[in-house]
């Protein structure tokens, strides 16, 4: 979406009721995007510390008044339509999924969606698209390598650039975020070029999150159970989300309230909220029995924070 003023933002329409399970038949690849998720992500990824995810705000879209009135796209327009109850409906062009069978509809004008803040152009600023050492095979009979050998790490471990600095804790925090909220369309992360190797990650792309509150996917977990490393300032942060006063659903919570979407209903249902918590406690434990089966917590523990001093 463009503005007036040229800013630009990634909108992504609401295409669940946020008390809807993901199908259990479907596969993953298969779910649809949540809009509640890309905001929820957000809000996550800012109280676990990471900041990787650009920053996302919920709206609430008068259809007519602020896309079909006022778009330059004339193509656009076309596509506009009234559905059999009434509702003001749209489906745009493009390759896939831009007919009427699959439109995004107002209620009866008004719809729900995420706008993500758009990164700087790629002329501008180009991005290196990265692969996820445990990318899921997107097939329903082929497993990938992680799936079948206990000792990928060790592979991933030798490989650049995960060989060396923290782009390997990095995917480690990646898994955990993806942990919490069952994210398993984790196939790319991003960095910026010119910053090289030694840089932060960039995690777009997290509409298939929060889909299914009331059942746990532990092989998204897999890179910290497989490699037992993390980030010390990781779970200083994760032990102080367990505390009472700092509880991760009740800090998400608060959060989600401030966006303006949380009017119109809680971004999380409360179900979604306390399966953060059970998450947290599996994190917790995984790296509880990485700790047993090393003689040093600094074979587990990465000291990103050695100013910072030991508990
Ligand atoms: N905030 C952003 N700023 C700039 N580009 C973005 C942003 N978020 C996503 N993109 C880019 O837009 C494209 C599509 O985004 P996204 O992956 O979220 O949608 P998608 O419908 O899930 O697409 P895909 O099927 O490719 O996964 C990606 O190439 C991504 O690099
Ligand atoms: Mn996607």
């Amino acid at each position: 979406m463009s503005f007036p003023n040229y800013g630009q933002a990634l909108f992504k329409p609401m295409k669940q009721e946020r008390h809807e399970e993901t199908n259990v038949n479907l596969y993953y690849f298969s779910d649809f995007e949540r809009h509640n998720a890309e905001i929820a992500a957000f809000h996550l990824d800012r109280i676990l510390g990471f900041r990787r995810i650009p920053p996302v705000i919920g709206r609430l879209i008068n259809v007519i008044k602020e896309i079909k009135e006022v778009t330059t796209d004339h193509k656009l327009v076309t596509t506009f339509f009234n559905s059999p109850v009434g509702n003001t409906c749209f489906h745009g062009h493009c390759s896939y999924y831009c007919s009427t069978e699959h439109a995004v509809c107002g209620r009866p004008i008004k719809l729900e969606g995420s706008l993500a803040v758009m990164l700087p152009d790629l002329s501008l600023a180009p991005r290196h698209s990265w692969r996820s050492p445990w990318r899921r095979s997107y097939s329903r009979t082929n497993q990938a390598e992680w799936e079948t050998n206990s000792n990928y790490c060790d592979t991933v471990k030798q490989t650049p650039p995960y060989d060396r600095g923290t782009r390997l804790v990095d995917v480690i925090d990646m898994s955990i975020l993806d942990f919490l909220m069952s994210n398993m369309d984790r196939h790319h992360y991003e960095t910026f070029e010119k910053f090289g190797n030694d840089t932060f990650l960039i995690h777009l792309d997290n509409g298939r999150a929060f889909g299914r509150h009331s059942k746990d996917e532990p092989s998204i977990l897999a890179p910290l159970v497989q490699c037992c490393r993390v980030r010390r300032s990781t779970l200083l942060r994760l032990r102080l989300l367990s505390l009472p006063p700092y509880r991760l659903s009740d800090v998400m919570r608060a959060s989600l309230s401030r966006d303006p979407l949380a009017e119109v209903a809680p971004l999380l249902t409360e179900p979604h909220l306390s399966a953060l918590d059970r998450r947290l406690e599996t994190v917790m434990q995984a790296i509880q029995d990485c700790l047993q089966q090393h003689q040093h917590h600094s074979d587990v523990i990465y000291d990103d924070i050695m100013d910072y001093p030991q508990a």
